[in-house]
């Protein structure tokens, strides 16, 4: 049996949880349950910290998992990632108050409060600065108005939380992150595994893409199919006007109005739109 681990809290959860499900697995009944078997699909789900997942999959305990690369990374474990879940987006980066540093380089003899220790004092070795790493479990950005340190390392999404404390970053990001299907670095994935990957695949293309129908003048289909390529080749199917043909395409869903609206310009009519419920590419 496949064993997956699982974010059980925290900002990743509800969004890897929905996503199983989408791909047709066995979910949790209530957020108690720490494991979960789905037997028809042969996967154990274990239901984990997210900080922990990599240190299980790392060590090849469990075959896969879901996280976030900076967790994956701060663990130091020999996960590798394998898909990225198009959720979760959020960078890590260095913060203070108004003025305190600039760089990286200003953080020399100063202390910085993460729970992220495994980033920061890479990223400090990478940049040759020496300084304190104070270690907290969450609610890091308190810790400059507590004093215990001068500067924070944390996870930014919106900035709410850095600007109610009265906080800024400054520097590069340390650090793009976002959730991931991470495996053992010496494991090749099959059976099973392969299968969830491929069921996961399925779930983002028809998250992305939806499916357009439209009908244009037969003399036009080359160029209308140079601006709907789809991924292998559009399905271009007679109509019962012989100098008409009707054509099915998947559209990525960023560039939907745009290809509609050029769509339209060339001549094609009957421009229609629907999701796409599940797919296997
Ligand atoms: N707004 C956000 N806040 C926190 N983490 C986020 C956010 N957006 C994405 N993430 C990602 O979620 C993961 C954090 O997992 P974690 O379990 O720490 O969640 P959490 O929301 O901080 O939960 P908790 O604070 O209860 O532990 C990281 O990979 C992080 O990059
Ligand atoms: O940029 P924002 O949208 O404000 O989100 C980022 C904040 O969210 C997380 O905190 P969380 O609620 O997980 O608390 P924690 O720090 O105790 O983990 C993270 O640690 C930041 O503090
Ligand atoms: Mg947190």
């Amino acid at each position: 049996m496949l064993r997956v681990a699982v974010p059980n809290k925290g900002a990743l959860s509800e969004s890897a949880a929905s996503m199983l499900k989408e791909a047709g697995y066995r979910g949790r009944r209530d957020s108690k349950e720490l494991v979960v078997v789905d037997a028809d699909n042969e996967v154990e789900f274990f239901f984990l910290r997210p900080k922990d997942i990599a240190v299980y999959v790392g060590s090849g305990t469990l075959d896969l998992g879901i996280t976030g690369r900076d967790l994956m990374l701060d663990s130091g474990s020999k996960a590798v990632e394998h898909l990225q879940l198009g959720f979760g987006a959020s960078t890590f980066r260095y913060a203070g108050r108004p003025g305190v540093a600039s760089s990286v380089a200003d953080l020399e003899g100063r202390r910085i409060a993460t729970s992220f220790a495994g980033l920061v004092r890479a990223d400090l070795e990478k940049n040759g600065v020496n300084a304190e790493v104070v270690r907290l479990d969450g609610a890091v950005e308190t810790a400059v108005t507590l004093g215990v340190a001068d500067v924070i390392a944390d996870v930014v999404e919106t900035g709410t939380t850095l600007r109610n404390a009265g906080l800024e970053v400054f520097g590069d990001p340390i650090l793009t992150s976002e959730a991931l299907l991470i495996r053992p670095s010496d494991r090749e994935l099959s059976g099973q595994a392969a299968t969830l990957v491929r069921r996961l695949e399925g779930v983002l293309t028809a998250r992305h893409y939806v499916m357009m129908d439209y009908d244009i003048d037969a003399a036009l289909v080359e160029e209308a199919a140079a601006l709907t390529p789809g991924s292998e080749s559009p399905t271009v199917s007679p109509l019962h006007d012989p100098n008409q043909v009707a054509v099915r395409v998947m559209v990525h869903r960023r560039s939907l109005n745009r290809v509609m609206d050029e769509l339209y310009d060339l001549g094609a009519r009957a421009i229609l739109v629907t999701d796409i419920a599940a797919c296997r590419l």
